[in-house]
């Protein structure tokens, strides 16, 4: 279940209001939702997964609409790396790892083909040595690096990112991207970084005060686009874009 429909989509909250007349994203579509802070992207990917009601308009996985899949279904179809995590609880790096089973259990408890996943997910992410550590008592970096291992090892077609690098130093955002390019799932993620998102994503949905304002291919992203999104100046350079902001 992994091609996405929205039709009609309406959302408001206090003065933000989001609205989304149509977007189509297919199987294994790498895709980046970007702009300026407070444009929409979180709000989006929560009404995607749920987590809002839109006021009017539908989401459908597959031609099914969201509604109509039962949380089971949902933990299968697709995982969320929210923006921000916490736990209530002191699980270990390892439990909260293997946490991402839970949707694909077949008996009560976990079997060694859960654990085996959850190990190698240790292993990419660079977090094995931390396997016993409290999560709780680690950096805020590779707290994120145990929520992304988390977020893999439900192995859903569709994963949704919210700014997955937030708190990633550059060697851990760049093995993270990759691993993510190179996945078979269709990848939503909100990112900040367009010189970044340009070598690891294909399509760029760029939004303004809760409107689409632009859906473009990579190769299609124009130094004036870019200015329009971001209110500053843009030139192209080398393999991606510089920005500068003139003095006032
Ligand atoms: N929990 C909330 N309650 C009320 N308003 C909210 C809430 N979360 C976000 N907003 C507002 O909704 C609008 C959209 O926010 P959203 O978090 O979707 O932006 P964003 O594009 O993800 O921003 P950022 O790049 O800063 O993460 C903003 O005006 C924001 O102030």
């Amino acid at each position: 279940m992994a091609r996405i429909d929205i039709r009609d989509l309406r959302f408001s909250r206090d003065q933000f209001q989001l609205s989304l007349p149509q977007l189509r994203i297919h199987q294994g579509e790498k895709v980046a939702l970007m702009g300026e802070n407070g444009c929409g992207k979180s709000t989006l990917i929560a009404l995607m997964t749920g987590l809002l009601q839109p006021a009017t308009g539908q989401i459908q996985y597959d031609g099914q609409p969201l509604e109509a899949l039962d949380y089971g279904e949902r933990a299968r179809c697709f995982s969320l790396l929210p923006q921000f995590s916490t736990l209530a609880f002191p699980f270990t790096v390892l439990e909260v790892v293997q946490m991402g089973r839970f949707a694909k259990l077949q008996s009560s408890d976990y079997q060694q083909a859960d654990l085996d996943a959850s190990r190698q997910l240790l292993t990419l992410m660079d977090i094995a040595h931390l396997e016993h550590k409290a999560f709780s008592e680690l950096s805020g970096g590779e707290q994120r690096r145990v929520m992304l291992a988390r977020v893999l090892n439900q192995q859903t077609p569709i994963v949704y990112l919210d700014e997955p690098n937030a708190s990633l130093d550059v060697r851990h955002t760049l093995d993270t991207f990759a691993h993510l390019y190179e996945l078979p799932a269709t990848v939503i993620t909100s990112v900040h970084d367009i010189n970044m998102a340009l070598r690891y994503f294909d399509r760029f949905l760029f939004f303004k005060n809760g409107q689409l304002l632009a859906d473009r291919q990579r190769s299609e992203l124009t130094p004036q686009l870019l200015n329009e999104v971001y209110d500053v100046s843009v030139v192209s350079s080398g393999d991606g874009f510089s920005f500068h902001r003139s003095c006032r």
